[in-house]
């Protein structure tokens, strides 16, 4: 348990209507007290006066308090709802100040006792993370889940099943001498293991998908000079976040944008247009657009006409394209059958509600039941994968001693309690709670 006890502003940016003060820690009460001059009952909001310490009224709100560990912390814990003017904020801080013991919160500092008081493992904590910053409808579902615990009880049930299976060999390595012991006890286990096995296959399977809800699908445009992309970008973000202009080679930094398309987050790249040139500034762009590319989920492939020159994106991408033909207003015949995906033009908004549906086909199907638990993180699958090796390993190395074996799943059943927080990550909380606002 923490002697020191924090407090923040948990609630958003000020002015607001109402400003939410949390306190967390063991002089909870003595605050509670100090304030506003008797304690309401546990749980139930009460209208108390809000005092300075020279009992000067400096305003009225609703109080709650929640003892621990029946709390988010699992510390005692309070919350002052005031108003939400900024001097009345800032008195109610130096009123808090004047306590001795208290101190101003750090970023992430109530979710850090949380997860040290055991009330969230690290994932549900990734996961609450993810839900204060979530944008769009399905990183909202995806991240609600994770901090519901829902990914956590999956690998919970995975870290029992391995338990059991390195018990069962214990007891057998244990008592191999003993005559009364049946055979192979441990044998048992391995039929359990290798569908343990395809489990973690599933789920690693799953990853990119989640990887995609929670940081977005990258969608780059890219084509020859003057195809019409930043264009395609200002039209989609409904505003002019890039320069267009009939010179070819206007664009030369790499920007992006957020769409939220069906509810998914879609981040969209303009870039410079690609072509042989001497030209030092447009070269470094183009250099930058194969960066992008390189890291593209999906490429937009644009032209404005059916014969320009597009093979250079093949050479550093080869992933899936959507080729569109642009400026189709302007355009005086067809295009030849296969040249093109879907004909657009930012003039008219011909062919972009059939360009977004195109997108939309390569956005992730978590409608499924799998949607349950995706792996989100880079930290996860780095893990699941030595939990995947470690239990492969094991289950095919039957020709060795089952004191090998034991070792492969103690490994695996070490990296799932990395993922879930429960060994060796000291190094990595920082990074974790990091991430928070203050007041979280
Ligand atoms: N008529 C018509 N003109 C368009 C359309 N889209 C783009 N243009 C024009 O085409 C020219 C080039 O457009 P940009 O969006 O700058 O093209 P870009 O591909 O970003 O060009 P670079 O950045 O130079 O590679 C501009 O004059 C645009 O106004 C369209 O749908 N219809
Ligand atoms: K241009
Ligand atoms: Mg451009």
């Amino acid at each position: 348990m923490n002697d020191e006890t924090i407090y923040a502003l948990s609630s958003g940016g000020l002015p607001s209507g109402v400003a939410v003060i949390r306190i967390s820690g063991p002089q909870t009460q003595h605050v509670l007290d100090a304030l506003c001059g008797r304690m309401p009952e546990p749980r139930f909001a009460t209208l108390l006066p809000i005092r300075n310490r020279n009992g000067e009224a400096l305003d009225r709100g609703l109080v709650l308090y929640f003892p621990g560990p029946a709390s988010f912390t699992g510390e005692d814990t309070a919350e002052l709802q005031i108003h939400g003017g900024r001097a009345t904020v800032r008195a109610a801080f130096s009123a808090l100040d004047a306590i001795p013991g208290l101190r101003a919160a750090e970023a992430g500092e109530f979710s850090r006792r949380a997860f040290l008081n055991g009330k969230m493992d690290l994932v549900a904590v990734e996961g609450l993370a993810d839900l204060v910053a979530a944008d769009t409808e399905m990183q909202r579902r995806l991240a609600a889940e994770q901090a519901s615990g829902g990914l956590s009880r999956l690998y919970e049930s995975w870290a029992k099943r391995l338990t059991h299976a390195r018990a069962m060999i214990e007891a057998e390595l244990d008592f191999a001498d003993e005559e009364d012991v049946p055979g192979s006890v441990a044998e048992t286990i391995w039929d359990d293991m290798r569908l343990l096995h395809q489990d973690v296959v599933n789920h690693i399977s799953s990853a990119q998908a989640g990887e995609i809800v929670r940081d977005g699908l990258r969608v780059v445009i890219a084509g020859p000079p003057n195809a019409g992309k930043s264009s395609l970008i200002n039209y989609l973000a409904k505003r002019d976040v890039a320069i267009v202009t009939d010179v070819p080679g206007t664009t030369r930094d790499v920007l992006h944008v957020d769409l939220d398309l069906y509810g998914f987050a879609v981040r969209l790249y303009d870039t410079a247009g690609l072509r042989d040139t001497e030209d030092l500034v447009e070269r470094e762009g183009i250099r930058r657009t194969h960066l992008s590319l390189a890291e593209a989920h999906l490429v937009l492939l644009l032209r404005d006409r059916p014969d320009a020159e597009i093979d250079s994106v093949k050479s550093v991408y080869t992933g899936p394209v959507i080729r569109v033909g642009t400026k189709v207003d302007r355009q005086e015949s067809a295009w030849p059958a296969g040249t093109a995906d879907v004909m657009i033009s930012v003039e008219t908004g011909a062919g972009i509600p059939e360009l977004l549906a195109r997108i939309g086909a390569y956005l992730p199907d978590i409608s499924a039941a799998n949607a349950q638990a995706l792996p989100t993180r880079k930290r996860h699958f780095d893990n699941l994968r030595v939990v995947e090796d470690n239990l492969g390993q094991a289950i095919d190395a039957a020709h060795v001693g089952l004191d090998i074996r034991a070792e492969f799943l103690r490994r695996a059943a070490h990296a799932l309690g990395r993922i879930a927080g429960r060994v060796d990550v000291e190094n990595l909380l920082d990074v974790i709670f990091s991430e928070f606002c203050i007041g979280k």
